[in-house]
């Protein structure tokens, strides 16, 4: 086959110029990414191998290998392992297959500085790519384990590739970098240089467990004889899990969360696990300082990597940690498993459903403890990945409480601090019995939600909650230590405990006052609404709508209907506040006239108010843009 050249995919084109023009000032990490790369290739093929025996593939001695040619200023990572096919070099190599690549590159564009830059570039795979921050060429020749013909790909990472079939080519891969000139005073070493390799695997690739071995150059040595110089082997390949606490340092733990977490920043929160009898485990996890992109998309890859004796058998093993701790990365270690052990059968094994349950207890419990002892920490921590604990409330009833005492809430006690439920509950007056909060789409529109008035009105403090799973859980847990959870747009409430006698006789003749009008109103919207009834928490507003307690609020029922369920749609209650001028005004006019046509428009405009004033739309939005300017016009 003829070369043929390729143009890179438009994002991989933009992450290659910055890669080029170097947004990362510490350059070195092009050799962690690579020899990750390499030790990703080699645990794949051992696994191969062992799924299928009769592959054709050698793998008597994986390792990866670096080689320096300092005469032609190159250097080249090389591994054994399970190589790519022409097709596979095209679409792994070409593109970048991440479906947030460019709400990324948005945000990376608006990045102030340097460091935001860097963190935000550590979230996307651009492992590869970053050969092109010390290398003006690169060069990959591959042969897929099991196939004859190799591949190789050229770059100068200026928008193409070239890419050929090479007949020659050993099983796996190697990249081979044409190294810029060194530039130390921009942290571009001299990648030619032995001891610098040296340091730079020993910092970040100390615990791989394959072998990364250097060759020393034959003019770099002293021997004059013909035999091959003997390799040196430069990582200790200890499991960092296996080694005693006091003999890891932070250092080397952040740098294997970088390797298994694809990520370039340095993890929240590192926490050890080891258990011991009948099923013996260890697990290292990290929590995150960063949520990724896509913690949300429906193919967020989640869950830990699985060993067995220290031999990795699975990425992402999603049975050992609940689906709302997805966002934890780390390694467990067991004992006691087959290699060959499969997904399905993780699913239903009795010992790794008792791991993931002490597993799920340790990551809250670490939680717990960020929050006692550190509360910036924690802050980071809530912020990034509040919204995705939160679902834990819904589905892990077990862990309910446990979730429930890590959380926090924006609150109306405070512009910026969040709240937790115990911090609410001792801050409650006296006299409040329930637990008071309204969901919506920001801070801001929930509280200039009319349905906010009264509470304002009387200093009680309401949760403001903005996250879609907020609803649900609301809905789901229903108290807390005996305190009812309440939303402030739903079911009737009753503030005034104070001077009650007074109170229940005032309510009594207003509401005897307003009885025609409400009737009559119920009548003529009839279509959408269930109820029309005087409020008490309306200070400000004319109206407002409301749900039964036990409805289901509009934006629930979107979102069942979002994810395909039949749900009927609500009729909802519309409460006036019997203060206001223009509800007062409403019940003159509706006791002196006869012919009520004119009103009719009146109370439907009122009701279209209320459903604008909780960021809903009016059924017939032109209908109620006629009848407004109408009344405008008249009121000139
Ligand atoms: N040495 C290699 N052997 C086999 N496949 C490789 C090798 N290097 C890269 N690949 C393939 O190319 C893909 C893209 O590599 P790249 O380094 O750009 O991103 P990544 O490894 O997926 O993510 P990250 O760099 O964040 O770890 C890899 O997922 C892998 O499938």
């Amino acid at each position: 086959m003829p070369t043929e050249t390729f143009e890179f995919q438009v994002e991989a084109r933009q992450l290659l110029q910055l890669m080029i023009h170097s947004v990362y000032s510490n350059k070195d990490v092009f050799l962690r990414e690579l020899v990750s790369n390499g030790s990703d290739a080699l645990d794949k093929l051992r696994l191969e191998k062992l799924w299928d025996d009769s592959l054709d593939a050698d793998v008597s001695d994986l390792h990866i290998e670096i080689d320096i040619d300092s005469d032609a200023r190159t250097l080249t990572v090389r591994d054994n392992g399970i190589g790519m096919s022409y097709e596979e070099v095209g679409r792994l190599i070409g593109t970048i297959a991440n479906s947030g690549t460019a709400s990324f590159l948005e945000e990376l564009r608006e990045a102030k500085d340097e460091a935001g830059a860097e963190g935000l570039i550590g979230q996307f795979g651009v492992g590869f790519y970053s050969g092109f921050m010390v290398a003006d060429e690169v060069t990959l020749v591959t042969r897929r384990a099991g196939e004859r013909q190799g591949t190789r790909w050229t770059s100068r990472g200026e928008g193409t590739y070239q890419l050929e079939t090479v007949d020659d080519a050993p099983q796996g891969t190697s990249v081979t970098l044409h190294l810029k000139p060194a530039d130390p005073e921009n942290q571009l070493h001299d990648y030619t240089s032995p001891w610098k390799i040296k340091e730079i695997i020993k910092r970040y690739s100390d615990f791989i467990t394959w072998p990364i071995r250097m060759v020393p150059e034959a003019s770099a040595t002293d021997d004059k004889s013909d035999e091959a110089p003997e390799p040196e082997t430069l990582n200790s390949m200890k499991a960092l899990w296996a080694r005693p606490r006091d003999e890891v340092s932070d250092d080397e733990y952040h740098e294997l969360y970088k390797h298994i977490g694809h990520d370039w920043r340095d993890p929240l929160e590192t926490i050890r696990l080891q258990a011991e009898g009948t099923f013996e485990y260890q697990a290292l996890l990290f929590l995150p300082a960063h949520a990724p992109h896509d913690l949300f998309t429906r193919d967020f890859k989640r869950g830990v990597q699985l060993y067995v004796k220290r031999v990795f058998i699975m990425d992402d093993c999603e049975a050992l940690l609940p689906p709302y701790l997805r966002f934890v990365k780390g390694v467990v270690d067991a004992a006691d498993l087959s290699l060959n052990v499969s997904r399905e059968i993780l699913q239903q094994d009795r010992h790794i459903e008792m791991m993931r349950r002490r597993l799920t207890k340790k990551v809250l419990s670490t939680v717990k403890d960020m929050m006692t002892k550190d509360q910036d920490r924690y802050a980071t921590f809530w912020r990034e990945f509040g919204t995705v604990l939160k679902e834990g409330l819904v589905t892990d009833s077990e862990n309910r409480d446990a979730i429930l005492a890590v959380a926090s809430f924006a609150s109306t006690h405070h512009d910026t601090e969040p709240s937790t439920l115990k911090q609410y509950v001792e801050r409650m007056k006296d006299g409040q019995d329930d637990i008071y909060y309204l969901t919506g789409e920001s801070r801001q529109s929930i509280e200039n939600s009319p349905h906010m008035e009264a509470f304002r009105d009387r200093g009680i403090e309401v949760l403001l909650l903005t996250d879609a799973v907020d609803e649900v859980w609301a809905d789901a847990v229903g108290e807390y230590e005996g305190k009812k959870l309440r939303s402030v747009a739903k079911g009737r409430i009753d503030l005034d405990n104070e001077d009650e006698e007074t109170l229940e006789g005032e309510k009594e003749k207003q509401t005897e006052e307003y009885a025609g009008l409400l009737g009559w109103m119920k009548e003529q919207l009839d279509e959408d609404i269930k109820e029309v009834r005087l409020s008490s928490r309306l200070t400000v507003s004319p109206a407002c709508i409301v749900s039964d307690a036990q409805d289901l609020t509009p934006a629930l029922e979107n979102m069942y209907r979002a994810m395909g369920q039949e749900v009927p749609r609500a009729k909802r209650i519309l409460e006036l506040n019997p203060d206001h001028q223009l509800v007062k005004g409403l019940n003159q006019a509706y006791k002196e006239r006869e012919d009520r046509t004119d009103l009719a428009a009146t109370a439907e405009l009122l009701h279209g108010l209320a459903v604008l004033a909780e960021g809903g739309r009016p059924k017939e939005p032109s209908r109620f843009v006629k009848l407004m300017a109408d009344r405008l016009e008249r009121a000139l």
